[in-house]
């Protein structure tokens, strides 16, 4: 029998924690944060990293360019490293791009995102998540998949890696929206044409990136997306429900970080000027509320207009 293979999960946040737990009993798990307090390896991220074959990255968006250029130093060839990270850095890039840049298309290190509905409280009281393992190549999403066979977390395997990636992260800009409406009480009806018309714009926005289109239909796009705007627990639905009754403070600015990572994306994709936005009245109407451009009483009738003419 092959002996187990080391993982190293760097982030021992919420997901982190999850994942360690999901997978301790099937490979020798280590963890590694920037943040010494919870709990993990005090060895340099370097020195794990060259005895880990597999990296998870369960970290925010932001630090992965950096994260990513060390572990490019360190990881044996033939390793394989992978994210699960919704958002873009400050510079406007995806997880995946990140990766990209540092990894290579095809280097010696595989790499890969997972992306799909997989609530980290779910998982962790031992519900099922579903998602897509997107590779840099087919090889390194059936090597993601199979590392979480037979785990709740149900995995399809797709090499669309960068479609995969734009679909999550921007499915979050669309969702308070769809929370402020529900909090108006302007009616199921709505409710489930802005999630038609969210779907509609990610697959052309996942194609104007290099994606294909039908990777905006599967986990990482439409079952995320339904999962985050219909969820009581979600936190970008309950931003817009706050933000229907007047309350910006899920926007604010803490310690130098935007809180939400919608938000975060939204302002991002505008001041690196990412999309050409004027084919996609939906996302213009979605960014204008987390902007504060209007009330969603405002924006909903005037996107409406616009829709219909
Ligand atoms: N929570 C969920 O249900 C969920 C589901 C799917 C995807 N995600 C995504 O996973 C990512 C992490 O989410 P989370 O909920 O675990 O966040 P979290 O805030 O609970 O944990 C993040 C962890 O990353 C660590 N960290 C931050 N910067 C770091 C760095 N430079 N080096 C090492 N460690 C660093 C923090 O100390 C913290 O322990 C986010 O991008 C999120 O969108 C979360």
């Amino acid at each position: 029998m092959p002996a187990p293979k080391e993982l190293l999960i760097v982030g021992r946040g919420a997901m982190g924690s999850m994942f360690a737990k999901l997978l301790k009993d099937r490979m020798t798990v280590s963890s590694w944060d920037r943040d010494p307090e919870s709990g993990v390896e005090s060895d340099p991220l370097e020195t794990l990293a060259a005895r880990a074959e597999r990296v998870l990255l369960a970290v925010p968006a932001s630090p992965h360019d950096e994260l990513a250029r060390r572990l490019a130093q360190s990881l044996p060839e033939h390793s394989l490293c992978f994210s699960i990270a919704k958002g873009l850095d400050s510079q406007g890039r995806t997880p995946a791009e990140c990766m990209a840049r540092h990894f290579g298309d095809n280097g010696p290190i595989d790499w890969g995102m997972i992306c799909g509905p997989m609530i980290a409280r779910d998982l962790s009281a031992g519900r099922d998540g579903f998602a897509v393992a997107a590779g840099s190549s087919h090889e390194a999403a059936r090597t993601i998949q199979s590392l979480f066979r037979d785990t709740p977390l149900r995995l399809d395997a797709d090499s669309d890696v960068h479609g995969a990636c734009w679909a999550a992260i921007l499915k979050n800009v669309y969702v308070p929206l769809i929370g402020a409406a529900d909090a108006l009480g302007l009616g199921d009806n709505l409710r489930g044409f802005l999630i038609m018309e969210a779907l509609a714009e990610l697959a052309g926005i996942v194609e104007a990136f290099g994606g294909r289109r039908e990777t905006a239909y599967g986990p990482a796009g439409l079952g995320d997306l339904i999962t985050t705007a219909t969820s009581a627990n979600s936190h970008h639905r309950g931003l817009g429900e706050a933000l229907a009754r007047g309350d910006r403070s899920g926007i604010a600015v803490k310690n130098g970080y935007v809180r939400s990572e919608g938000v975060h994306t939204a302002m991002v994709m505008d001041e690196q000027q990412r999309l050409d936005v004027s084919g996609f009245p939906l996302y213009r109407a979605a960014t204008a509320l987390l902007k504060g451009s209007g009330s969603p009483a405002e924006i909903l009738p005037a996107y409406l207009g616009e829709r219909f003419g």
